[in-house]
């Protein structure tokens, strides 16, 4: 989820809210009148700010800060909230590749795009890194102990952290377990395709490209989680489906603005957390009954297939506890489906502006069937146009983490404790570190021309703490680009928009063609 998306996190504050007490203080009673003053004195700050914003000399070159607002300030005047990949874009440009922000709490979030920088951060082994938790998350999630015995393995530290990691995630990340899934995951893709055909308009058009993709996140994520073939991939999808696509949708904006919006969702059950709290429900509700459905499933039939052995492996494990179990899946989805989906369509629109490369493919795949391992390892031009997409536009373009020891970047001596944005993706757009850095050039990945910093691009994270989903995603999307190329190939007429939504996300809706070979 990181996912920086997922996985930018917020300042961690440990000992926020006790446990046991419910989180919030009801104000219900306050009236709207005290926000509206505070909204108005957070726009004047914000503009004497403006005014102060060539005067200031900090440490590290940045945006000026403010008492109480910290930089925040820049999010709710200079930049928009769901463009915040070219707000970052514009302050590297001003401030340079190291610079700092700082919260409204006063505490430094230092931004890396230097390459020199990044592998100082990045390659520094740590058993246990500290990815600084979603506040909110981990706010709401203490607040129902009935239904969390922990943060969860996205946002949990340390040892629980680890003892999550463990139990959790060693079939996911198993090459054996990939394999078995494989039967499975292209009948999931074959799937997707005949709902791709189904509605595809006489002009090859598909309307609402962006959410039959997060179907098949879906189905492929819970089928591989939960063990079972759950229909969202049918024509005409449940309401079930539908609510959990938005609910993970609202939940990642909510994460979003609880960061860089006013943090008034600290001190009053605002719009903001009771929308949080009401996906965060949603998404419990609706997993809670697909584990139902799944484990009454499995004690009606004896399975022993791949799909079944995540699941069950979890489900069995006297390890942990049900609460953890329960939102493990709950995270392994909320972390999988988007994330899957939104790369999809990046890498589709991208290759949209590269017939040649669409051709080689197709050259290099069988002209239909189910593909095993062979044919895979036989299509190098597959892996490179997925290299490239993930070089060139990633879903989670920053990676969040908490400096362990002290450290010099850029010239600067960071402590121990430093809160730093890697943005291996804005690195990964930058002259010195590719050829032809911004554009999307897949023949990079076949016969490297210098600069080639490979490295940087790290769309899953790095060290310990990086997504189990990786081996999953790759072979989901190598499966998916195989299949649609040997049936069609993809033209996107126009800009694809680009938003932030704690993700980068398509705007939806997208439309493609998918036009006859
Ligand atoms: C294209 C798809 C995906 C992308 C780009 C992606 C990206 C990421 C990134 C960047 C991180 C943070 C890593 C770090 O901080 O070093 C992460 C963590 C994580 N991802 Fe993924 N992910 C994807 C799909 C998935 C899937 C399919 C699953 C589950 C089946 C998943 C589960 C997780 C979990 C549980 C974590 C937290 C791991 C931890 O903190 O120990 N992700 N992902």
């Amino acid at each position: 989820m990181s996912l920086p998306g997922v996985f930018l996190f917020s300042h961690y504050v440990e000992s926020f809210w006790t446990h046991a007490a419910p989180p919030l203080v009801d104000w219900s009673g306050v009236p709207t009148l005290v926000l509206l003053v505070a909204a108005v004195m957070v726009a004047a700050t914000a503009l004497v700010a403006r005014a102060a914003d060539t005067k200031q000399a900090t440490r590290l070159p940045g945006p000026p800060g403010l008492p109480f607002l910290g930089t925040r300030w820049l999010f709710w005047s200079r930049y928009k909230m769901n463009k915040l990949h070219e707000a970052y874009e514009d302050m590297f440009r001003r401030y340079g590749p190291v610079f700092a922000e700082t919260t409204p709490g006063g505490a430094m979030v230092v931004s890396i795009a230097e390459r020199a920088a990044l592998d100082a951060v990045l390659r520094t082994p740590a058993k246990r890194p500290y990815r600084p938790p979603t506040e909110i998350i981990q706010v709401y999630r203490r607040s129902r102990p009935d239904r969390y015995a922990s943060d969860g393995i996205v946002n949990e530290q340390g040892e629980k952290w680890f003892h999550l990691r463990r139990h959790l995630t060693a079939e996911l990340t198993s090459p054996h377990t990939m394999q078995s899934f494989l039967p499975e995951l292209n009948s999931i893709c074959d799937e997707f395709l005949d709902l791709l055909h189904s509605c595809r308009g006489a002009d090859g058009i598909v309307y609402g490209f962006d959410q039959l993709t997060n179907r098949m996140g879906l189905e492929s994520v819970c089928g591989l989680m939960l063990g079972a073939r759950l229909g969202f991939l049918e024509r005409s999808m449940s309401g079930r489906a539908a609510t959990l696509a938005a609910a993970v949708k609202a939940h990642f904006r909510a994460q979003r603005d609880s960061y860089y919006g006013a943090p008034l969702w600290k001190f009053a059950p605002t719009t903001l957390y009771r929308t949080f709290v009401r996906s965060e429900e949603t998404i419990h509700t609706i997993v809670s009954d697909l584990m139902e459905e799944a484990k009454s499933r499995s004690r009606d039939s004896a399975h022993d297939d791949g799909m079944q052995e995540i699941f069950l492996k979890i489900l069995e494990n006297p390890a942990l506890d049900m609460r953890d179990k329960k939102a493990a899946v709950i995270d392994f989805i909320t972390a999988g489906f988007e994330t899957l989906a939104n790369s999809l369509v990046f890498l589709l629109y991208l290759l949209s502006g590269r017939p040649d490369w669409q051709e080689r493919i197709r050259s290099e795949v069988p002209c239909s069937g189910e593909l095993r391992a062979k044919e895979m390892a036989a299509a190098p031009s597959i892996r490179a146009a997925i290299n490239e997409a993930f070089r060139l536009l990633p879903t989670a373009p920053f990676l969040a983490r908490l400096l362990e020891a002290p450290m010099t970047v850029a010239g600067h001596k960071l402590p121990a404790g430093t809160f730093v944005l890697a943005h291996t993706g804005a690195a990964c757009r930058r002259e010195e570190n590719f050829w032809r850095a911004q554009e999307y050039l897949p023949e990079r990945w076949l016969m490297s021309r210098e600069p080639h910093a490979a490295s940087l691009v790290a769309p899953f994270g790095r060290g310990r703490r990086m997504c189990p989903g990786k081996r999953f995603v790759e072979l989901e999307l190598h499966l998916l680009l195989a299949k649609i190329m040997q049936r069609w190939r993809v033209v996107f007429d126009g800009e694809l928009d680009i938003q932030f939504d704690f993700l980068l996300s398509p705007k939806s809706p997208v439309s493609l063609r998918l036009v006859d070979w």
